[in-house]
């Protein structure tokens, strides 16, 4: 194998790490994948639809063998399993994650494996979809999409390089970010939406009449919605674990919402119109940037 890595242990054998697999057996990066979860009907499926090679229940047992470890359980479980592996890990062993918050993942790494630090890659791949499980994992997810870096002030270059490398085999484009500016930036583009979608969908499902509304609820409602119907643990884990920016995202979105009441309790024609042309603009800007990028 050229480059690449043998032994790859992906702990949490779900859309995004079960997604990682796949596309590096593809690409032919990987020899042999070992799939550590906490329930075996997970891991059974995962090892009969070929997203991995061997399964176990028990980290500490497997860790031994990897070349590279790749994190991808809830956010809330990373720390317990960096202090199962501590102990069994290769020198040259690489200890990478993809979860969605980077500032709690760089403290628990330094907390949990002071003695790996030049090999850990803390990592953020900006994919994926509200579905989970390794029955969701498919090849091609990462194609095009970026990845972020958070690499630790220990984090070597030959380190950070392998991640890169697997990752844009997987057709990913990497990108590097302090962590307290990648928690920042995704509380509003990424973690925001899915509370606003969440507390909303809880709302019209608490309503006396809801049942008549969801009758009626169409095409926006499904895409206002869509990420309300993501993994509620792996929800629970990020909302907590990127609070203090989440707080303040919270606190912006509720001025917004208050000066929109305002417009409408006025009946402010001028200006709702104007609300809705500065939101209108900004979206189509996006749309078309994400599209230029060659992403959907
Ligand atoms: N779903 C998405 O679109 C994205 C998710 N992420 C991050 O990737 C990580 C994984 O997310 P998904 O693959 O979507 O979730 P998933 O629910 O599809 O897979 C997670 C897997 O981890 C397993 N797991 C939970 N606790 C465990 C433990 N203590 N030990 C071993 N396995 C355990 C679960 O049983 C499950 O099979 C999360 O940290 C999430 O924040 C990052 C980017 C996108
Ligand atoms: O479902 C969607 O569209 C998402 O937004 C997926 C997603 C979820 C969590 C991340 O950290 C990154 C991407």
């Amino acid at each position: 194998m050229q480059q690449g890595i043998t032994t790859l242990v992906v702990v949490g054998v779900g859309l995004i790490g079960g997604s990682f697999a796949l596309s590096l057996k593809r690409a032919g990066k990987v020899q042999h994948v070992i799939g550590v979860g906490r329930t075996l009907e997970n891991l059974t499926r995962a090892l009969e639809l070929g997203v991995v090679d061997e399964i176990s229940q028990d980290l500490a047992a497997v860790a031994g063998r990897a070349d590279m470890v790749l994190l991808a359980c809830p956010v809330g479980q990373m720390g317990r399993m960096m202090q199962a592996m501590a102990a069994h890990l290769q020198p040259h062993a690489i200890v990478t994650d993809a979860g969605s918050t980077k500032g709690d993942v760089a403290q628990l790494f330094a907390q949990y494996l002071p003695q790996q630090l030049a090999c850990c890659v803390p990592a953020h791949p900006i994919a994926g979809s509200d579905l989970s499980g390794a029955a969701a994992a498919q090849y091609g997810l990462y194609e095009k999409r970026k990845v972020v870096l958070t690499p630790l002030p220990q984090t070597t270059i030959a380190a950070c390089d392998k991640v890169a490398e697997l990752w844009q085999a997987c057709g990913a484009v990497i990108h590097r970010m302090r962590p307290e500016e990648h928690d920042s930036v995704f509380a509003t583009v990424s973690h925001l939406p899915h509370l606003l979608a969440f507390a909303y969908v809880g709302m019209v499902a608490g309503k006396e009449d809801a049942s008549r509304c969801f009758d009626f609820a169409a095409t926006g409602f499904r895409d206002f919605t869509r990420i309300a119907g993501s993994h509620p643990e792996m929800w629970k884990d990020i909302t907590l674990a990127n609070r203090s920016a989440l707080l303040d995202e919270l606190e912006r979105y509720r001025l917004a919402l208050a000066a929109l009441t305002e417009q409408v309790k006025a009946a402010d024609e001028a200006g709702l119109a104007a609300t809705f042309e500065t939101a209108r603009a900004a979206r189509v800007g996006w749309y078309q940037r994400f599209l230029r990028e060659g992403q959907t």
